[in-house]
């Protein structure tokens, strides 16, 4: 569960930065507040809540699967300067030792295991301060 506080100065503070996910699929429920946004045609869009849906969010390894028909949806959320905020994430993952690999050709990635990636992401964050993620395994 994430919970987000009230922020004085929202313009200036992400309540979570932009990022992809690094799973398969999130199943995400998020309250009546509202806050979440994704890009799309290189815009941010704000996602209207709705305490009774759940939203699906295609993951990394989804995009690599699929051999970029699907893509990781970039998102992030923003704060609100009154209420707080929660949200409920379900990171759908494959075991570690899963290899992650499309049955198209050509691969736009190299085939790589779901602990392999996991590894890149944390040292790329360790490194630059932010991950890199897909682009890191193109072939
Ligand atoms: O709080 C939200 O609506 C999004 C949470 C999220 O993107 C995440 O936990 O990865
Ligand atoms: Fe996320």
């Amino acid at each position: 569960m994430n919970r987000y506080p009230p922020c004085p100065i929202p313009s200036e503070v992400f309540g979570l930065m932009p990022h992809t996910d690094s799973d398969f699929l999130t199943i995400l429920h998020q309250d009546e507040v509202g806050g979440l946004q994704l890009v799309k045609d290189g815009k941010w869009f704000a996602v209207k809540p709705n305490p009774e849906a759940l939203i699906i969010n295609i993951g990394d390894l989804f995009q690599a699967w699929s051999n970029d028909i699907y893509k990781s949806v970039h998102h992030r959320v923003v704060t609100n300067p009154r209420v707080e905020r929660f949200s409920t994430a379900y990171f759908f993952c494959p075991s570690y030792d899963t290899v992650i690999q499309s049955c198209y050709e050509p691969s736009v990635y190299k085939k790589f295991s779901f602990k392999e990636y996991r590894q890149q992401v944390q040292e790329d964050v360790q490194k630059f301060g932010h991950k890199i993620g897909l682009p890191r395994f193109l072939v």
